[in-house]
């Protein structure tokens, strides 16, 4: 029911294309605010690289935490969230009896927002749904499962205001002659073939945040933000609005991931296979053969067996397809760079930072350095990378932290992303949703 109920506790799904993630907060009003207090976090992940592995932390009570539990039975983002409620309802979790039924709201990430995405986040009814539906092919890793909780959701918590946030809605500023593709303008009209560009959550997040540490207004910074997770992109941010992103029309474009192949020569598709279509069995939707492969079997686990880049950089010693998957993403993401450089006008100061996040961009310290390595062509005043810095990481509190020396213009910065919370807080910020 839409615009009943204050939010009380409040659940974030976010279905990505390995994992799905959650965090329920409970909200307490201060003054006229209101404020999210996190009670659980988990995630389930490497579903595109079994063993599934499931994490659970109570920050209420103490004793009910789980590491690193592998599941047998759980292979999709919607029986990962089956499995999720059902555990939550289980005296094990230290989730008091009667919690789940007092969720007022639900906030789903839904990568592609299409055409009804472009205002930003909104209240899912049957019109919502039908309009994403059509949208599914565009986004088949993640808003064919996103639709299938978004539907559990719905039956099994009919009481809940369910709330779709979109990875696209950021990039509603990128210009007309950056979001068109060369092609027939009235057929890309009529069929809405453009850039649209994803990860929009993460990067939202990532302004805020980053501005907050630099001291600024989010609208003065500009930053070349790299999101580096099981799917992989960058945005070029030009007073805080994005100017620029690697992915496309599909999460597809752009950077390799784990499992897709990123930008290739379209004819390449052609030659590869012109096979009907089969079942996919992952997302539950219909994908041509040729596009299955470039979204389910490329990638680093075409190159390396594994779609798991942890493991690809743990090769010891380096193979010649460890080195081929870190050689080729390392150049692809340099390739972006440059261009971004450029177009964010290049030259000393051109960009407040250069930001890390997601799953690699946050964990891996040897991939940052080999990215830094690989900006000292540019000569463009960025932060030289402060070794012991990098290797130490985060203090698990700091959202954002330097990795750089603080000789250069430009800063080196991480960024610990939240698309969970980030969409928690749009919800508590905006009483249209509620
Ligand atoms: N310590 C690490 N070093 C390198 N890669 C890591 C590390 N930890 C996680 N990753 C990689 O991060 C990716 C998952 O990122 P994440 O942003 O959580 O993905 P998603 O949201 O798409 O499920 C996987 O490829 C995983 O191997
Ligand atoms: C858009 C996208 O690829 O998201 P994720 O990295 O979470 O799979
Ligand atoms: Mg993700």
């Amino acid at each position: 029911m839409v615009g009943k109920e204050k939010p009380s506790y409040v659940l974030a799904a976010n279905a990505g294309s390995s994992s799905l993630k959650l965090q329920l907060f409970k909200i307490t009003p201060d003054n006229d605010a209101l404020i999210p207090h996190l009670v659980i976090k988990s995630s389930i992940s490497n579903l595109s690289s079994p063993p599934t592995i499931f994490k659970f932390k109570n920050h209420d009570k103490e004793g009910h935490d789980v590491e690193s539990q592998e599941l047998n039975d759980v292979a999709s983002g919607i029986e990962a969230f089956e499995f999720f409620i059902s555990y939550l309802k289980k005296d094990r979790s230290g989730v008091d009896s009667g919690l789940v039924d007092k969720i007022t709201h639900i906030c789903h990430r839904v990568v592609h927002g299409g055409e009804v995405g472009e205002k930003g986040p909104l209240v899912v009814n049957e019109s919502v749904l039908k309009q994403l539906e059509e949208v599914i092919s565009l986004a088949p890793l993640h808003n064919g499962p996103a639709d299938r909780i978004l539907k559990a959701a719905l039956k099994s918590f009919p009481k809940a205001t369910n709330i779709a946030f979109f990875d696209s809605s950021f990039h509603n500023s990128l210009p007309d002659f950056i979001k068109a593709y060369p092609i027939d303008q009235k057929i890309a009209k009529e069929r809405k073939l453009r850039k649209y560009g994803f990860h929009g959550l993460s990067y939202c997040w990532i302004v805020k945040n980053v501005a907050r540490f630099l001291e600024k207004d989010p609208s003065e910074i500009s930053i070349i933000a790299l999101h580096l997770g099981s799917g992989a992109s960058m945005c070029a941010i030009k007073n805080g609005e994005s100017y620029d992103t690697s992915m496309g029309l599909t999460p597809l474009e752009g950077l390799p991931g784990g499992s897709r192949s990123g930008t290739m020569d379209p004819s390449l598709v052609f030659h590869y296979s012109s096979r009907p279509a089969d079942s996919d069995k992952v997302s539950s939707v219909e994908l041509s053969h040729a596009e299955r492969i470039m979204n389910l079997s490329s990638g680093f686990k075409a190159l390396t067996g594994t779609s798991d880049f942890s493991k690809i950089l743990a090769t010891d010693p380096p193979t010649r397809e460890s080195d081929l998957a870190i050689n080729l993403f390392l150049d692809r993401i340099l390739g972006f760079f440059g261009s971004y450089w450029l177009k964010l006008n290049g030259g000393r100061g051109c960009v407040d930072a250069v930001v890390f996040a997601g799953g690699i961009g946050e964990s891996s310290a040897a991939f940052r350095e080999m990215i830094v390595k690989g900006l000292d062509g540019l000569n463009g005043g960025f932060d030289g990378i402060d070794s012991e810095k990098n290797q130490e990481g985060g203090d698990g509190r700091a959202v954002v932290y330097s990795i750089g020396d603080g000789i250069g213009r430009s800063r080196l910065l991480v960024c610990e992303t939240n698309e969970e919370l980030e969409m928690v807080k749009e919800c508590l910020e905006d009483k249209g949703l509620w």
